[in-house]
């Protein structure tokens, strides 16, 4: 008798809550799933245009949720974890364009959220599939999208608009269902549209300081997961966190209190941690020196570990400056030499800025560089006990190989607290 493998989910009928060790309430509001809901055949007319500022127009049909929405345009050629990529908080006002040409045949689960809502305005994908299937699957991204008001489109030549995004560097565009809009009044919007000097951080930061403890569940967890008491206190500050960075910062024994990107590093200071961790986060990190300012108070007083725009805020923080790069990294296979042993990591990015090394007083180390480019991929400077990679060591979605930086940073811990 064959086995059969996988739900068929066009049978179930669903709503879902859950509420995490770390108190964040995880609920879907789909509660239909079907594949009829997901594409028609055959084929309806385009229903659904991505214009860009270059004046180009881009007939698709749409997919999630429908209306007008502004951002920039960016790829990702990871092959998997579509779901983890558009929770990441990293992509608000932008919109990503996956390159794997078929998305959405794995659906949506409750593991493997981000955070707690999508963030980029819309999705840009070749093919959607035309049905769900997996062990963890809940729903279908299609319903997902329309539940967390986030557009999609599909049926696009995602090829070429990568190729143009590659040759001419990052474009502003405009979504639109709305057949009512004129080309031209898209492009005027996408011209209008700006994301450098924009502070995009403040928008999906906390309000409020949590605690966290969920660690990576058992049956994820790696051979060199770190100590089992919580023996680190880790102050984490959200400029748009990943809930990968806490659960990993978990695992390796710390016990984490995540607070908001306008904290006080005086207040920080009265909580006395171990170390203090800043997070990744959308848009301009030049944009918003009152995040730098309390990186700076911070620098020399708790050792410190930044990751992506955390790694951004600590580069101006020690004098350096940051640029805009042409299209950005956004994949899961970049390969990262770690010049501190040798050793080549592949790495899961997310980022548009960078740090420019030559801009950096003489002192900072640079760590880590970009295989594809050459740019600056991680920064250290011993005397002031700091430590930062511009992409992603808790991935998710990517490779594994930089997992081990979480062990550096509670080493570097372990030495503030003998020194102390
Ligand atoms: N993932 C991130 O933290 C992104 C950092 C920054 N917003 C950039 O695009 O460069």
């Amino acid at each position: 008798m064959a086995t059969k493998i996988g739900i068929d989910i066009s049978l179930r009928n669903f709503s879902a809550r859950r509420t995490n060790k770390s108190g964040n309430v995880q609920c879907f509001t789909v509660v239909k799933c079907s594949t009829s809901s997901l594409v028609e055949r055959p084929w309806k007319p385009f229903d659904a245009r991505l214009v860009l500022e270059d004046g180009s127009v881009w007939k698709a049909k749409s997919f999630g949720s429908s209306g007008t929405k502004v951002g920039e345009v960016v790829f990702n050629t990871s092959l998997t974890g579509y779901q983890e990529i558009i929770t990441d908080p990293s992509y608000a006002n932008q919109f990503v364009l996956m390159t794997c040409p078929q998305i959405g045949n794995t659906g949506i689960n409750l593991d493997d959220e981000e955070s707690k809502q999508c963030h980029p305005g819309g999705m840009i994908i070749r093919s959607l599939s035309i049905s769900t299937s997996n062990w963890r699957a809940i729903g279908n991204i299609s319903d997902y999208l329309t539940a967390n008001n986030m557009m999609g489109i599909y049926d696009v030549d995602t090829r070429a608009i990568t190729r143009r995004l590659r040759q001419d560097g990052s474009l502003k565009g405009v979504l639109s269902t709305e057949s009512s809009k004129t080309n031209e009044e898209l492009v005027e919007m996408a011209l209008t549209f700006s994301i450098n000097g924009v502070d995009s951080i403040s928008g999906v930061s906390c309000t409020a300081p949590y605690e966290w403890v969920d660690e990576t569940g058992s049956e994820w967890e790696f051979s060199n997961k770190g100590a089992d008491d919580k023996s680190f206190d880790v102050v984490a500050y959200d400029f748009g966190i990943k809930h990968n960075i806490l659960r990993r910062l978990a695992s390796y024994g710390c016990k984490i209190t995540v607070v908001p990107s306008t904290w006080p590093a005086s207040e920080t200071l009265k909580m006395k941690p171990d170390g203090v961790l800043f997070s990744n986060g959308p848009g301009d990190p030049s944009a918003v020196p009152y995040a730098v300012e309390i990186v700076k108070e911070l620098l020399g007083k708790v050792p410190v570990f930044g990751i992506c725009m955390g790694h951004q805020l600590l580069g101006q923080a020690l004098g350096g400056k940051t640029f805009k790069m042409k299209f950005g990294h956004h994949g899961g296979n970049h390969p990262v030499r770690n010049l501190q042993n040798g050793s080549v990591e592949i790495s899961a990015q997310n980022h548009n800025y960078a740090v420019d090394p030559t801009s950096l007083p003489e002192g900072i180390e640079v760590t880590h560089v970009n295989l594809n480019d050459g740019s600056c991929a991680g920064l250290a400077f011993p005397a002031l006990s700091v430590m930062s990679l511009q992409y992603h060591p808790e991935a998710s979605p990517g490779p594994h190989d930089s997992d081990l930086v979480f062990g550096k940073f509670i080493h570097l811990m372990e030495q503030g607290k003998t020194n102390a």
